[in-house]
């Protein structure tokens, strides 16, 4: 399971997947996850938290928007660049006047931006991951791109159905270390392969 065309394969199954789980199952998740979330340190440290509108069967964050909203805490949207593969973060509130990317995802219309290592915490999307805390995504580079020279900021942290969890991902030398995975029933810390020293 390493090369390009496997991928592609692999991912492909993993958004069928996703995709169909039924409305109760993905609400039941979103829930969960809003729950697991909500008093965890990170979050509670944390005052500006990036994370993503769901698409194409993703966990939805509705849930603990509405929460982290409460919480007064400054929620943001990725906003990707109309031609490259490159991300920032814009403010999104309750009233945001929204558009749509390229992707047909809703973003905020706002002047209001974050760079990426002024976040305090990131959630993404994950399209599969394995129990090393290996991520698949959507294939585009994006969040790969967007903090490969990350430095103790942002904390990342993939959200993903327990149904996206495969035996062994492949890792590529540009993916990004994740600081651990939230699933509807899991959180996984990353434990890397041990090197004999
Ligand atoms: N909810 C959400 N927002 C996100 C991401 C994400 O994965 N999920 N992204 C994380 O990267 C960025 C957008 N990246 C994306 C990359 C590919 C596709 C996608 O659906 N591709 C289609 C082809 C669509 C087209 O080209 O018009 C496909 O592969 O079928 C969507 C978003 C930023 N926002
Ligand atoms: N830091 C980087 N600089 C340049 N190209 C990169 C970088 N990171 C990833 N890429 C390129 O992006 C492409 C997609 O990578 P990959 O298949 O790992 O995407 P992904 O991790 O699934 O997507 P995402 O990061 O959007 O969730 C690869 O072809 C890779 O060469």
């Amino acid at each position: 399971m390493s090369n390009t065309a496997d991928r592609i394969q692999l991912r492909r199954e993993l958004r069928a997947r996703r995709r169909g789980l039924s409305e109760w199952q993905q609400r039941h998740a979103a829930l969960r996850i809003a729950r697991r979330l909500q008093h965890h340190p990170w979050v509670h440290q944390a005052q500006h938290i990036a994370l993503y509108l769901s698409n194409d069967g993703e966990v939805s964050l509705q849930p603990l928007i509405h929460l982290l909203w409460l919480q007064n805490k400054h929620v943001y949207l990725p906003v990707v660049h109309p031609l490259q593969q490159r991300m920032r973060f814009a403010l999104y509130r309750r009233h945001s006047l929204m558009r749509r990317n390229r992707f047909d995802i809703p973003e905020p219309r706002t002047t209001k931006h974050r760079a990426p290592y002024e976040l305090d915490l990131v959630l993404l999307p994950l399209v599969g991951f394995d129990a090393l805390g290996q991520r698949l995504g959507m294939g585009g580079g994006f969040y790969d791109r967007t903090f490969a020279r990350r430095g103790m900021r942002p904390l990342l942290l993939g959200i993903a159905h327990t149904c996206q969890q495969v035996a062994r991902l492949p890792n590529a030398p540009w993916d990004v270390p994740l600081n651990a995975i939230v699933t509807d029933t899991a959180w996984i810390s990353p434990r890397r392969p041990h090197v004999p020293s």
